[in-house]
């Protein structure tokens, strides 16, 4: 079971897939010096070995961190998502193993409604068929299926913080926006909730997806859902390659039934820049196709480089765990002159008990003490003198169903 008690300098930070430098220059602020910043995505045996010896790791979208890469992270306290979405890590087993994850839920949501919004505007107007035929030396001066966005009805289905300020920009061009949600979602402007995604599809010009990637949303769009498009409907998926079967959407447009599709995300994408991008929508001169950068802007980076910086010191320092995403979130308030034992284990009977118990058998001074627990694990934090938190860290962590415990100063 570990246990930790560190220096500051000892404890180790390795950041992946060239994260904003600002969170390193966050990190070494606060005192952690000891950071690798590497510039691109870790997998098999290279993760395997590095993820053994760190006790903070930060990601992007590409580094999988399975079950199996957890086991090996046996030091590992938490993990940072430098993003949105957290579908690359497995939640469940990382906390099952008490490590934390934190991510960014709003830095680069304004760059995704943007590039959405741009997308809709260039395919309305026939804009990438008409770039890539100009490139090879054509002329396609026509206004044959080239129209104003103003008017249309774009459809949005996940109104969450993308869905929903998307909807904003769109009406600010004179576009009617309609939602489906799984969660009953305050309209903005005068967006409507539409009465199904059934209804959506089949009433929208665009349809642009924000859903996340759970089990309920994979594979939520298929040949039966791309048959309920509109004749000359455009299709925007900049959520996450396992909501949309690519091969009926690339028949779709082939077919002509569809007047464009704006494509960010794939059920596989390159490992890195240097591997090919495969997909049967390559070719199709009306699809947009852009290598999951919906979020890539200097603002969106630069942003989610402070906060998830921020999120992961304030875990480090003082133990608060607000917004992590799969952890009981508490807000600790400072611990001058006392030492703070932070304790997780497993939601099971008993565990508070005996913790309570060994420290009054060792006449321990409890100063304050702190509880949140969730289905699977708890996460108690005790302030106490300087003089017993050795002996408290060490007989804690011996309680069974410990996860992780340590000590900060
Ligand atoms: N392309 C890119 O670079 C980026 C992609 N993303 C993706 O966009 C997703 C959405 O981001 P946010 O808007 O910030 O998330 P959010 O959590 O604020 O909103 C998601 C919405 O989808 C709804 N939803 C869930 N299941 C649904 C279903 N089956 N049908 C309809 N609605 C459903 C939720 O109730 C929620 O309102 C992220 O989870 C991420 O996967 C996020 C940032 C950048
Ligand atoms: O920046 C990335 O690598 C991924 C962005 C994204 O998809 C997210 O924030 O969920």
């Amino acid at each position: 079971m570990p246990k930790t008690s560190l220096d500051k300098s000892k404890i180790k930070f390795l950041l992946l897939e060239g994260v904003h430098q600002n969170s390193v220059d966050a990190l070494h602020a606060a005192g952690y010096t000891n950071v690798e910043l590497l510039p691109g995505a870790l997998e098999g045996e290279e993760l395997l070995r590095k993820i053994a010896d760190v006790h903070f790791i930060g990601v992007r979208s590409r580094t999988q961190l399975t079950a199996q890469v957890l086991e090996h992270a046996h030091k590992l306290v938490a993990i940072g998502c430098f993003c949105i979405g957290t579908n690359q890590v497995d939640l469940k087993v990382a906390r099952e193993k008490g490590i934390a994850v934190f991510n960014a839920p709003y830095s680069n949501t304004r760059s995704v409604a943007e590039l959405v919004l741009a997308q809709a505007i260039l395919l309305l107007r026939g804009i990438p068929e008409k770039n890539a035929a100009a490139h090879r030396g054509g002329w396609l001066k026509s206004a044959t299926n080239a129209y104003e966005a103003r008017g249309k009805t774009l459809g949005i289905v996940g109104y969450g913080a993308i869905g929903s300020q998307l909807s904003v920009l769109a009406e600010g061009l004179g576009m009617h926006v309609q939602f489906h949600d799984v969660v009953a979602k305050l309209p903005l402007g005068n967006a409507h909730q539409a009465a199904s995604l059934h209804e959506l599809l089949a009433t929208s010009d665009i349809v642009s997806l924000h859903v996340p990637d759970l089990p309920s949303t994979k594979w939520m769009i298929k040949a039966a859902e791309i048959a309920q498009l509109k004749p000359g409907a455009i299709f925007i998926n900049a959520s996450r390659g396992t909501v949309v079967e690519i091969e009926p959407l690339a028949q779709a447009i082939r077919d002509k039934k569809l007047l464009g599709a704006a494509v960010d995300v794939f059920p596989t994408e390159p490992k890195s820049n240097k591997d090919e991008f495969v997909s049967p929508l390559r070719g199709l001169d009306n699809v947009i196709l852009t290598p999951h950068i919906g979020g890539s802007t200097m603002e969106a980076q630069a942003n989610i480089g402070v906060e998830v910086a921020a999120k992961l010191i304030r875990y480090s320092d003082n133990g608060t765990s607000t917004s992590s995403v799969n952890f009981p979130e508490v807000a600790l308030p400072e611990h001058p002159g006392k030492h703070r034992v932070l304790h997780v284990h497993r939601n099971q009977p008993g565990v508070l008990s005996q913790i309570n118990r060994i420290l009054s058998d060792n006449d321990v001074n409890i100063s304050a003490q702190y509880l949140q627990t969730n289905e699977a694990i708890g996460y108690v934090v005790i302030d106490l003198d300087a003089k017993s938190s050795d002996l408290a860290l060490h007989k804690l962590a011996e309680v069974p169903g410990t996860l992780r415990c340590r000590v900060l100063f």
